[in-house]
């Protein structure tokens, strides 16, 4: 081994060949240990079953209410991520004959090229990289937001971090960084709860649609069980899958249009013809107002009538706009990834959108 590759993995590997470019390898403890330390209790259990259920019942066609996914774009500060839990669980409550809505609790974030990766990676946001620290805490906030009455969704990233958290989390996605990535289909024909792939960066929703199809199928790939064991892992398929339209560098997709033609290849591939859309990423250019705008041009279409918006994802936090991340002097409550919309503007939002899928509800019934 090279003296700039200080490295003990234990192979028998020679030496002048591995890890040179590794500079330490420090083993995880292994989820069964995360888990047991906080484990879910049957209220939360619960809880994240039937919002499962709920969820999967949406985007199938089978309940007509919209599932919102609303919630900061990462969580970086676990007080104000309770903070906000504890303003939306009452929503919840209050519009649930119209809305399912599913707090955004994201803990990884892929990078266009590099950045803070999330609260697991580098909890700090100090690039101290303390990732045992990080996986209790993302347990700890999905475990306090349950607690508030609210299901969680998250992007799902690491292929190995589903072992240490997934059995909180209700709602799944699919960044659309990872659409055609075989590693994170092969992950999602594993996962208990639907999960969204998103349309590719550069548009294309053919991506999602194949990555939901290859998701449903069994399949057979490397993975770590609970003791954190390098396994061959062996599924059954997902059949919860959908498509989260997101908008990619030509511009946004959520226009009727550009769902119309979504709809289209979910029919050609035997889909349920339901979407999801995210109002902020490619849709609003990252513009918390200009994703404001976005969820009131798709309020105003789920009231006149369209069944192909099953869900509305949006992101929001207590304070608007964005900040750089950083270890200390952070405004309260403000994103450190994408601009979000303020607390304020996002009641009203959701205020809109229950009108709207109340509407909808109404115009069905009416035989439109
Ligand atoms: O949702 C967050 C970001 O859009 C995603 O992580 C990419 O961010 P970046 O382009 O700033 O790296
Ligand atoms: C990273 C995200 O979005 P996208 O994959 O659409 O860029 C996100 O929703 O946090």
């Amino acid at each position: 081994m090279s003296s700039t590759a200080p490295v003990q993995t234990g192979t028998t590997t020679p030496p002048r060949t591995s890890d040179l470019r590794v500079q330490s390898l420090e083993p995880l403890e292994p989820p069964r240990e995360v888990v047991a330390a906080r484990p879910l209790n049957d209220a939360a259990a619960d809880l994240v079953a039937a919002s499962r259920d709920a969820a999967a019942a949406i985007m199938s066609g089978r309940d007509d209410r919209l599932l919102v996914v609303v919630g900061p774009c990462s969580i970086h500060d676990p007080s104000a991520a309770l903070d906000y839990a504890h303003r939306l669980a009452p929503l919840r409550t209050a519009y649930a004959d119209d809305l399912e809505i599913v707090m955004r609790v994201y803990f990884e974030k892929p990078r266009t090229t590099v950045g803070w990766k999330g609260l697991i990676n580098d909890p700090g946001m100090d690039e101290s990289y303390d990732v045992r620290r990080g996986l209790r805490l993302a347990r700890s906030v999905l475990l306090d937001v349950l607690a508030t009455g609210l299901p969680a969704g998250t992007e799902l990233l690491e292929p190995t971090s589903p072992q240490y958290l997934a059995d909180a989390v209700s709602w799944g996605a699919i960044g659309a960084r990872t659409p055609e990535s075989q590693v994170h289909r092969q992950m999602v024909s594993g996962l208990s709860m639907p999960v969204g792939f998103k349309n590719a960066t550069d548009g294309s929703v053919q991506a999602a649609v194949d990555g939901c199809r290859a998701a449903a199928a069994a399949q057979t790939f490397f993975g770590i069980d609970g003791d954190g064991r390098a396994s061959v892992v062996s599924t059954s398929g997902n059949p919860d899958c959908h498509v989260i339209l997101r908008g990619g560098h030509d511009g946004p997709n959520y226009g009727v249009a550009s769902r119309r033609a979504a709809l289209e290849l979910l029919e050609r591939a035997g889909m349920p013809q339901r979407l999801v859309v995210d109002a902020s990423h490619g849709n609003s250019g990252k513009d918390h107002v200009r994703q404001a705008a976005v969820v009131r041009e798709l309020a105003h279409d789920v009231a006149a009538g369209d069944r192909g918006i099953a869900a509305v994802m949006l992101e929001s936090f207590l304070v608007p706009g964005k900040q750089a991340p950083a270890p200390a002097g952070l405004t309260y409550g403000q994103s450190v990834t994408d601009a979000c919309i303020g607390w304020d503007v996002t009641e009203g939002l959701l205020a809109e959108l229950a009108s709207a899928s109340a509407a909808r509800r109404v115009d069905r019934q009416s035989g439109a």
